[in-house]
């Protein structure tokens, strides 16, 4: 016997407390986890089994797929579809709703994910990871694209998993966030960060700079104060990092506080934002407030939004309370431009 945690003993022990709780979750998590666990697998192997590279196609918002993209998002499909807890399934790289194959009984959720995300770094060695958002369905009904376009309030679960030095699970089903670091000695991911919580404080932003002439004037005010430092209004330094994979920028604040920005900008005045609502924001937005963050488009708070495409994009603004709850005064002061 050993004081150790399984992610499977800790999920039956959160559902336990559930009065209609029918195990159908788990069986779920299950699954997601078993494929994080292949696609792990994958990333670690990288050249040594000939999976790094362009595949030389597209997805559906015209970039370049990965071999990975392409390889990670069959993992993900292959082991959800069968086990009957599923009405559906949505992909970052899939134009449109998966259906469940026939053949498999249907269940009562849907999963919306992000296979890959941060996967312009894999070639680089650098952290990847998977995204994941779990929103109920109606049973017995083959599910429509209107039925996967809820608030990011509705979702049930959310999650995603680090590729990285370690391989780190991060879970919500909301009650608080849990990081749990996989055993590749037992194959389990083992409960390691209980009740993550993000500090109210912080003196680090995470941006990517050579967007700077394309920001509104409220991203180019807060900046430009952090930058100031001690000489400046906010009468302090701040430092910065921005690791381009959305896991691992949000697995940082999770951990020391932080402000992430992919703000609105103005490089193309149709695009909302480059990151997406349903498979990126939606999930990490349940996730930083359940660890008491913030998060929010700069003028709305991620998980009020009414999606109207599977696929759309959003500006995503979050991190440490106090400092968002700055941000989003600047968004409320009229400005010149
Ligand atoms: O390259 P940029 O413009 O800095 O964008 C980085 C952002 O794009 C992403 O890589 C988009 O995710 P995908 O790799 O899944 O398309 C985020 O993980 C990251 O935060
Ligand atoms: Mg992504
Ligand atoms: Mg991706």
């Amino acid at each position: 016997m050993t004081d150790q945690v399984t992610l499977t003993q800790f999920i039956i022990e959160q559902q336990r407390g559930l009065p209609d709780a029918s195990g159908t979750f788990t069986l779920l998590l299950n699954n997601i986890v078993t494929a994080c666990k292949q696609i792990s697998h994958r990333v670690n192997r990288g050249a040594l089994i000939g999976v790094l590279g362009s595949a030389g196609s597209e997805n559906v918002q015209g970039e370049v797929q990965k071999k990975l993209d392409i390889i990670t998002n069959d993992i993900m499909v292959k082991a959800l579809d069968w086990g009957g807890h599923l009405g559906g399934m949505a992909s970052e790289e899939i134009d449109d709703p998966i259906k469940i194959p026939k053949q498999y009984p249907k269940g009562k959720y849907l999963v919306l994910f992000d296979p890959l995300d941060g996967s312009s770094n894999i070639d680089i060695n650098l952290t990847v990871g998977t995204i994941f958002s779990v929103l109920r369905c109606r049973e017995g009904v083959e599910p429509e694209t209107e039925d996967f376009l809820r608030k990011g309030s509705e979702q049930v679960c959310a999650g995603f998993v680090l590729y990285g030095p370690s391989t780190m699970l991060v879970l919500t089903t909301g009650n608080g966030v849990n990081g749990f670091t996989l055993d590749q000695d037992i194959g389990e991911f083992i409960l390691t960060h209980r009740n993550m919580r993000i500090p109210e404080e912080s003196s680090e932003f995470a941006i990517n700079m050579s967007n700077q002439r394309f920001w509104e004037a409220p991203v180019k005010r807060y900046i430009d104060e952090c930058i100031a430092g001690q000489e400046g209004p906010r009468g302090k330094n701040f430092n910065m990092r921005w690791v381009a994979s959305l896991v691992a920028d949000v697995y940082r604040i999770l951990n020391r506080g932080g402000v992430f920005l992919y703000p609105y900008d103005l490089r193309d005045p149709e695009r909302p934002g480059k990151l997406r609502l349903m498979y990126e924001a939606n999930p990490m937005a349940f996730i930083i407030e359940q660890a008491g963050g913030l998060c929010s488009t700069g003028t709305e708070r991620i998980l009020d939004i009414k999606p109207h495409d599977i696929h759309q994009r959003v500006p995503l603004i979050f991190g440490s309370k106090n400092e968002i709850e700055r941000l989003i005064s600047y968004y409320q002061q009229p400005t010149d431009n």
